[in-house]
Formats: C-alpha cells, sequence, structure tokens
C-alpha cells in the first residue's frame, strides 16, 4: 500500500459548518452567506464549509434559473464572491454547491477555494439523487443535472480533504477511495429531507453541512450540519434552525485512529479491492 500523505503542519483548526437559511432572493442569499463566512472567519475558522444549493432553494423549478456559468464573471456572483471572500479573510472555503452551467448542460457543483481566491477544485456531484417514495417524497435530480464523472481530493492549508455532495454521501465506495488516497477530512454540503435525513453515513473526519430549513416549499430541509470524528464521534452539530457550527478538527486524532485501530492494515485485499481509476 502507498504511503498515506502525512498530517498536515496544521493539524488543529477551527472549521465552520454555515447553515443558511436559503430564500427566493439569490442576491439576499449571497449577501448573508458571505456575512456567515465573514463572521466564522473573525471567529477563527480556517475552514469554512456551506450547503448543498446555498444559493437556490432546491427544488427542479429553480435550478436552471439560479445556475451561473463559472466562465462568465459577470454571470456569477455567487462564485465570484466566494472567491472575493476567501481572498480577503486569507480561509478555505469548501462552497457548498450551486447549479452550474456548461456546455449546454447544468451540474449540481461545489467549488472550493484557497486562501488567496482561486479555484483549487471543483466538484460536480457524482451520484444524482433520485427517490420515489411513494406517499412521501418524489425527487429525480437526472432529470435536470449532469452527474459529474470524477472524484475530488484537494490539497489545501488545512489538509487534503475530499468532497462529494450529499447523495454522494449514500456510497461508501467514494469515502473508501478516498481514505485510499489519505484525505484528512471530507466535506459533504447536503440538502438531506425529512424523510431520509437521519439516515446518514459518518465515516472517518466528515463535514456535513446544510441548509436551515425553511417553514415553506415542497422540499422541507432535515439540516442537522455535523463535524464526525475519526471514531465516528460526533463532534459538533447542529439542529434544523439557521446557525453556523463553530468546532475544532484536530488532525492527530486521525494518527491514534490510525495506530488503535489500524484498519489500513486489516483490509483484506485478497477478497476485495478499491479500484481508483484517476490516481495516476
Ligand atoms: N440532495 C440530496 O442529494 C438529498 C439526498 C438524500 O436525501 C438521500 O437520502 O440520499
Amino acid at each position: 500500500m502507498a504511503d498515506l500523505p502525512p498530517i498536515p503542519k496544521v493539524s488543529k483548526f477551527k472549521i465552520a459548518l454555515c447553515q443558511l437559511k436559503v430564500t427566493m432572493d439569490k442576491a439576499q442569499n449571497i449577501i448573508e452567506a458571505c456575512k456567515s463566512i465573514e463572521d466564522a472567519a473573525q471567529k477563527g475558522a480556517m475552514l469554512v464549509v456551506l450547503p448543498e444549493m446555498w444559493n437556490c432553494p432546491y427544488s427542479s423549478d429553480n435550478f436552471s434559473r439560479f445556475a451561473e456559468d463559472f466562465n462568465d464573471r459577470n454571470t456569477s456572483p455567487s462564485f465570484m464572491m466566494l472567491s472575493e471572500v476567501a481572498h480577503s479573510q486569507g480561509i478555505t472555503i469548501v462552497g457548498g454547491s450551486v447549479p452550474e452551467r456548461c456546455g449546454g448542460r447544468l451540474y449540481n457543483t461545489s467549488c472550493v477555494f484557497g486562501a488567496d481566491g482561486k479555484l483549487i477544485a471543483k466538484h460536480r456531484k457524482v451520484h444524482l439523487f433520485d427517490i420515489n417514495m411513494p406517499g412521501e417524497i418524489s425527487f429525480k435530480e437526472s432529470d435536470i443535472f449532469t452527474a459529474g464523472d470524477k472524484p475530488t481530493v484537494v490539497d489545501t492549508d488545512v489538509g487534503h480533504i475530499g468532497i462529494g455532495i450529499c447523495h454522494d454521501i449514500r456510497f461508501p465506495e467514494l469515502s473508501m477511495l478516498y481514505a485510499s488516497r489519505g484525505v484528512h477530512l471530507i466535506c459533504y454540503p447536503g440538502a438531506f429531507n425529512m424523510s431520509t435525513g437521519e439516515a446518514l453515513w459518518e465515516l472517518l473526519f466528515v463535514a456535513t453541512c446544510s441548509p436551515a430549513r425553511a417553514s415553506s416549499g415542497s422540499y422541507i430541509i432535515w439540516g442537522h450540519s455535523t463535524l464526525v470524528g475519526p471514531f465516528g464521534e460526533i463532534i459538533a452539530t447542529a439542529g434544523c434552525e439557521e446557525t453556523t457550527v463553530i468546532a475544532e478538527v484536530d488532525y492527530s486524532m486521525i494518527q491514534l485512529r490510525r495506530e488503535s485501530l489500524p484498519l489500513e492494515k486489516q483490509k483484506r485485499g485478497d477478497i476485495y479491492k478499491v479500484v481508483d481509476y484517476f490516481m495516476d
């Protein structure tokens, strides 16, 4: 097995999970998100995570209307705000997700910005959320979005981070692939709902960030943005209200987990294997 990346120099830092209220007013959503990020940075957060669809109420009717073409600065205010605030505050931002328009297609996309404001990674949701639970919930993202075709691991000032978007969390193969690449933390911007929200997959260091629950709309958000530690323990969590969860990430706990529970050595490569098609 290849050596895992070492624990980064900044091994203890504050993370902020901004559980934002999302409204039909995109400009307002951008202003509020910017305020929450600045506030979190003032409180010492070095990494800020936003929810899935933080600029757009999660509904099929809205995705196309709220979409942005990231190559056109004039029509991508969400993208520009994240880049500018990452730079002005000198922090890393996992920018939740927004609908992305590219080459005539729509994607559910998370942009990651470094402390210099540069885009350092872009994850397009790999597993689109199609569900039909008669009498409870019916939703078909694949009617609107094209799925991404690759996993995303990004090297940041605060470690090696894997990115998944909401439904991606249900596929342990993706998180196992990230684990096999030695990520320190997996960030899952999400917008779970009231029917399925409790059934989350929690593994390694995981940060999930949801929108706050709104009193209107047909898709009722679950909330509960959470930071889970490397032993599966819940370090910090929220209810369904608008709030920011600020908690400490301590990567030295990864070392402790690797030593006390050497799962990497216990793997049975003779009976199963995670194949990483994207690793050079
Ligand atoms: N927005 C989503 O991907 C929702 C995923 C979800 O609720 C699930 O149960 O999976």
